[in-house]
């Protein structure tokens, strides 16, 4: 049966009438077609993709498996609607942490409606987009309380996220002890996560060597969406044997993806750049727990961790 994913960080979702995505519990993740183009622009990326003889094989694993498309009934109840099908990346997990981060400073496409770029500009410029190359969209966490309790910003309080308060999230993200005024984020899973020869960062660099070189695509408004469960890491890092940790680190959401006609996507490569930067240096310097005293609007969507002064 189809349902709305449990696990969503950010986009469109499908709630209250609204149009999003749908998961069958099978491991397939149904995206609507956007309209405007942009579910078009979505399919014929993915298309590309996997059939472009200059994409080498192993940057086929940085994306969602494709499926194709499927009409589907749209959960906006509007009737038939064709979705794209693609690898659930949350498959399997029962408590996942996962964020969403949008690379870029910039994220609009050129040529874009003068609206459109408008309304991205002021996104870019009130977020960290300019400043670091990168946002943060969404991001849960799992909570020590127990398997199925998580931290969830709400969706306004991401959007209001500084540089300090990303460098902030992306400790807590790491982190064993529960986000709180009182207590740096631990930087515990770290070197679970974002280092060894699997994590984040080693992933992340092999993509960088891929975008310093590919000129096919432009991707504006991506993203890398990390996902880890606690349990799996944990128990990967307790053994010797080079177990794999389970951390997944996919490129997400190819709304606006151009053809890169034969020029380096500096844009998103400047993104990356700095991203990387970011977690090494959680990795590096892990007891450090972000600047004091800064006010982040670490709120739950419950708002019991709402406007904690960290
Ligand atoms: O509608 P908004 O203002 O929430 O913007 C959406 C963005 O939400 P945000 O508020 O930036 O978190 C949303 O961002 P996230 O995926 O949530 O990071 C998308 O950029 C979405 O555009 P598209 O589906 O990629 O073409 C954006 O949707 P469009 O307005 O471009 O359709
Ligand atoms: N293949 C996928 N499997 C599981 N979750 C996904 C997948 N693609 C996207 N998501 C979830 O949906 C969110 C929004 O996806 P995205 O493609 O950016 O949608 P939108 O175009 O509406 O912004 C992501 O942050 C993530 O939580």
């Amino acid at each position: 049966m189809l349902k709305p994913p449990e696990h969503q960080v950010a986009g469109h979702r499908a709630q209250d009438g609204q149009l999003g995505p749908l998961v069958d519990g099978c491991g397939i993740f149904y995206k609507p077609l956007q309209g405007d183009g942009r579910g078009d622009a979505e399919v014929a990326f993915y298309t590309s993709l996997f059939s472009h003889p200059a994409v080498p094989p192993h940057i086929h694993s940085f994306f969602p498996g494709f499926h194709g498309t499927l009409v589907l009934p749209a959960s906006d109840a509007s009737g038939p609607r064709p979705h794209l099908a693609l690898d659930d990346l949350l498959a399997g997990l029962r408590s996942p942490s996962l964020i969403d981060l949008k690379i870029g400073g910039r994220t609009w496409p050129p040529d874009c409606p003068e609206d459109y770029f408008q309304k991205c500009i002021v996104k870019d410029r009130e977020s960290t987009s300019v400043a670091l190359g990168f946002r943060v969209s969404g991001v849960q966490i799992q909570d020590p309380a127990g398997a199925d309790a998580f931290w969830r910003p709400s969706r306004a309080a991401v959007r209001r996220y500084m540089v300090e308060d990303v460098r902030r999230v992306l400790r807590q993200f790491v982190s064993a002890n529960p986000p709180s005024p009182d207590q740096k984020p631990d930087c515990a899973l770290a070197s679970a996560v974002y280092g060894g020869p699997d994590g984040v960062l080693a992933q992340l660099m092999e993509l960088k060597a891929w975008f310093e070189e590919q000129t096919l695509f432009h991707f504006y408004s991506a993203s890398v969406l990390l996902v880890y469960e606690k349990d799996a890491v944990v128990a990967a890092a307790g053994q010797q044997a080079g177990k794999s940790s389970g951390v997944r680190m996919k490129l997400v959401d190819f709304a606006h993806v151009m053809e890169g006609q034969g020029v380096i996507d500096h844009n998103f490569l400047g993104g990356l750049c700095s991203l990387i930067k970011f977690m090494s240096d959680v990795l590096n310097d892990p007891e450090a727990g972000g600047r004091e005293s800064i006010k982040v609007q670490l709120s739950c969507e419950d708002g019991s961790l709402e406007n904690l002064g960290i």
